[in-house]
């Protein structure tokens, strides 16, 4: 069993009951500065983690006496900024999600290629193992001491964008983001304004290898269209009226590093043909420039607009089209993952809180529920919003109410009132579903009012009761709405 004894490695502690996939472990990350330890059991990692310092826990899913998930949370409790993540059966979406939202800070799917396996080690522990003088120390010191590594303050995941979700597009989503990020390839972001697009392309910034390098992000819709060149590109001094100085474009600033070019059909047909070239050749011309540039930029494109329908409609040049697309994600509508609303408004209500320095707050059961059942058209962008206001209107009371949030001074107020609550995905699919959104909106519009949501919905208050009664029993209500 490899030991602890080159103190300021990297140390994780892989728990499986298969004993020859712990000499791979070791062997290989061992080779790549990090020191393995290996148990087969829950209880024995217990054992472990009570006796000497480990910086990631690697657990298998399945496993006789104590299974994965056990132990995660047997983990969490004692060591909770520890991470762990969670080796599970190929495909099993299921499992992955069970990791994820009981706490693991990531999920691992059998079989797995040792380069997938070092990417997520890397990643989960407090800065790259090389160069080794940034990393033992520190992190011992910050490191468990009875609770665990903090994860806040592991190296670059500070800063990092966390994308909060975990409705299972979202999980699969984070989840493929790792295997595209190490990549050149460009990505191209799809998804309605305010679904977390720039976030998710700061994710594959920060995921890949060009994370040290810079991230530069151009919004193509706002730019004049005189000056799309110039910010693409850059200028030479003199090249037209206006151009006193040098300028470096967006490709020349994010050289090593990242490109965001967010809302990219919105560029001129000329202009993309230009993008074409540096995206097929790596160089481009200053505007007012003879000689090329060459740069190493990895582009990661955006727009609420469907890039085959933009080529359909000959806004978009196909061959562009296609340099874009190598990865083609999509960002689902809030409403497509409703499931997510009380987790996001907790971190908005947490991040504002903070930022204002207000004591921390929740949201009141009622407007939960009214949240859980809007079709919020401006996505996680108004979510954020709404909660901004929110917390600052509840001020030093740790409830945020109906009244913070839909005053009716504001324009959007005072009704969170749907009309598009029949689209989307998550959209009511039965007759029983759509009765149950009804009766919760009903019921939220009149401040948990059984009578009048009763009176509104021409029922009864006592089938209000027996129909809340079965959703519970169903488990139909989620947690944070039984109140
Ligand atoms: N899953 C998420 N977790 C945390 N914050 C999020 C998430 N999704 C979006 N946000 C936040 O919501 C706001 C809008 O997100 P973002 O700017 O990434 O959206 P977008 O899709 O790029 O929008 P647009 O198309 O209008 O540029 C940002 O403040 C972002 O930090």
């Amino acid at each position: 069993m490899p030991s602890s004894s080159v103190s300021d490695r990297p140390q994780v502690l892989v728990v499986d009951d298969e004993r020859l996939l712990h000499n791979v472990m070791s062997r290989f990350l061992g080779r790549h500065g990090i020191d393995v330890t290996s148990c087969t059991s829950g209880p024995e990692a217990l054992d472990v983690l009570a006796e000497q310092p480990i910086d990631l826990v690697l657990s298998d899913f399945q496993m006789p006496e104590m299974d994965g998930l056990e132990l995660l949370a047997q983990i969490r409790e004692r060591y909770p900024a520890l991470p762990v993540i969670i080796i599970t059966g190929y495909a099993n979406v299921q499992h992955a999600v069970r990791a994820m939202s009981s706490g693991a800070v990531d999920y691992l799917p059998k079989p797995f290629s040792t380069d997938v396996l070092l990417e997520r080690v890397r990643r989960h522990l407090a800065a790259p193992p090389a160069p080794p003088a940034t990393n033992g120390k520190a992190s011992k010191a910050g490191g468990r001491g009875g609770a665990g590594r903090s994860r806040a303050g592991r190296g670059g995941a500070a800063s990092a964008p966390a994308f909060v979700g975990e409705h299972p597009t979202v999980v699969e989503l984070k989840a493929f983001l790792p295997r595209l990020a190490g990549s050149q390839a460009p990505v191209f972001v799809h998804g309605e304004s305010g679904t977390g697009k720039e976030v998710v392309a700061r994710l594959v910034h920060e995921q890949s290898p060009r994370a040290g390098g810079p991230f530069v992000a151009l919004n193509c819709a706002n730019l004049p269209s005189e000056l799309v060149e110039s910010h693409l590109f850059g200028h030479k001094k003199g090249a037209f009226t206006g151009a006193v100085d040098d300028m470096t474009g967006a490709f020349g600033r994010a050289d090593g590093g990242t490109l965001l070019l967010d809302e990219v059909t919105e560029v001129a047909l000329p202009v993309q043909a230009k993008l074409l070239r540096v995206l097929q050749e790596g160089e481009f011309q200053r505007v007012g420039a003879e000689k090329t540039t060459r740069v190493d930029v990895r582009v990661v494109a955006t727009s609420n607009r469907d890039l085959g329908q933009a080529v359909a409609e000959g806004l978009f040049r196909e061959d562009l089209y296609h340099r874009l697309a190598v990865f083609p994600l999509h960002v689902p509508p809030l409403r497509e993952r409703r499931s997510d609303v009380p987790l996001l408004a907790d971190h908005f209500a947490t991040q504002y809180a903070t930022q204002y320095g207000l004591p921390e707050k929740t949201l009141a059961p009622a407007l939960l529920r009214e949240f859980e059942a809007y079709h919020w058209p401006g996505n996680v962008r108004e979510l954020g919003n709404m909660l901004h206001r929110g917390v600052v209107l509840a001020a030093e009371r740790t409830t945020i109410e109906r009244e913070d949030v839909l005053n009716p001074f504001f324009s959007d107020g005072p009704s969170l009132s749907a009309p598009g609550w029949l689209d989307g995905e998550d959209a009511p699919q039965t007759l029983a579903d759509m009765e149950r959104v009804m009766i919760l909106r009903a019921l939220g519009e009149h401040d948990q009012n059984q009578e009048r949501a009763a009176e509104q919905l021409g029922i009864s208050a006592r089938t209000i009761r027996n129909k809340l009664k079965r959703y519970r029993e169903e488990g139909l209500l989620p947690e944070s709405s039984l109140g």
